[in-house]
C-alpha cells in the first residue's frame, strides 16, 4: 500500500480558483490572556503558511477564528479583499477544512463518512485506496486505530472538486512517515495547481513554497522580554 500513497491524483483545475486570505494586525484573546497580537500573513494562490507555536500558543485558536467558529478578535482577515463578517461566506465556499480532531464519525465506516461528505462511490474507494485503507473501507471507524482515522479525515483532500482553500490543523497527527510523504505530495500538487493551504504543525512539512509563521513572534510575552532587552 505504500506506492499507493505516492500515487497522487491531481485536482480538478476547475475546482481551483483565485483566492487569497490576507491576516492583518490579528490579535486574540482567551480566557483572559493575550495569545498573539499584531499578527501579518497573506497566503497567496499556489501558496502554503505553517503555523508554529508551542502547545497553548494559540493555533488552534487562530485556525478556528480563520475559519470563523470564533469571531472574539481584533484585527482583520480578509477574503479575496472582504474583510470578515463580510467575506466570510465566500471564504467557507472556497474551504476544505480539517480540524484537530478531524471530524471523523466512528460509528461511520470510512465509506460512509466520505459519503456524508457528499463523495461518491467510486471517488470515495479511489480516495480510501490512495491513503492506504483498501480493505479498510468497511471497517467501523472505531474499531480503526488513531493513524488509520486521521487518513480517514485527510482522505477528503484526494477526492475530485476539493475546494481551492485548506486549512489544516495538525494533519500531520498520528501519521506513520509513509503516510506524511504521501499527504506532503498530495499538499504540493495541489500548490502547483494554485490551491493554498494553511497548517499548523509540530515537524517539518516538505511542501513548497511555504511560509513559516511562528506565534511565538506575535506574543506579548515576546514584546514585554524584547523592551526588557532594550531597557537593559
Ligand atoms: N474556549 C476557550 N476558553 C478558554 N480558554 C481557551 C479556549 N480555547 C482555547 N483556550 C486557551 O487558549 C490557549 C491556546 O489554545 P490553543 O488550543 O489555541 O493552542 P495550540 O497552540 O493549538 O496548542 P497545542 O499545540 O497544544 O494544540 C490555551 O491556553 C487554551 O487553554
Amino acid at each position: 500500500m505504500a506506492s499507493e500513497l505516492s500515487k497522487s491524483p491531481v485536482p480538478d483545475a476547475q475546482s481551483v480558483r483565485e483566492q487569497s486570505l490576507a491576516v492583518s494586525g490579528l490579535a486574540c484573546e482567551r480566557d483572559g490572556r493575550l495569545l498573539f497580537e499584531g499578527l501579518e500573513f497573506t497566503l497567496a494562490p499556489g501558496a502554503a503558511v505553517q503555523v508554529e507555536g508551542a502547545n497553548g500558543a494559540g493555533k488552534s485558536t487562530l485556525i478556528r477564528t480563520l475559519i470563523g467558529s470564533a469571531s472574539d478578535f481584533t484585527g482583520t482577515i480578509a477574503w479575496q479583499g472582504l474583510a470578515f463578517p463580510r467575506g466570510l461566506a465566500a471564504m467557507r465556499a472556497s474551504l476544505l477544512y480539517i480540524g484537530h480532531y478531524a471530524g471523523v464519525r466512528r460509528g461511520l465506516t470510512p465509506l460512509e463518512n466520505l459519503a456524508w461528505y457528499g463523495a461518491g462511490q467510486d471517488d470515495a474507494m479511489r480516495a480510501l485506496e490512495l491513503v492506504g485503507l483498501y480493505g479498510f473501507e468497511d471497517v467501523l471507524c472505531q474499531q480503526l486505530s488513531a493513524g488509520q482515522n486521521r487518513r480517514v479525515a485527510l482522505a477528503r483532500l484526494y477526492l475530485p472538486d476539493s475546494p481551492p482553500l485548506w486549512i489544516l490543523d495538525e494533519p500531520l497527527a498520528a501519521l506513520d512517515v509513509t503516510g506524511v510523504a504521501g499527504l506532503e505530495t498530495q499538499m504540493n500538487c495541489h500548490l502547483r495547481r494554485g490551491g493554498s493551504v494553511l497548517l499548523t504543525s509540530h515537524q517539518p512539512v516538505n511542501i513548497a513554497p511555504l511560509q513559516r509563521v511562528n506565534l511565538a513572534d506575535f506574543s506579548p510575552r515576546m514584546a514585554v522580554e524584547e523592551e526588557l532587552h532594550r531597557a537593559v
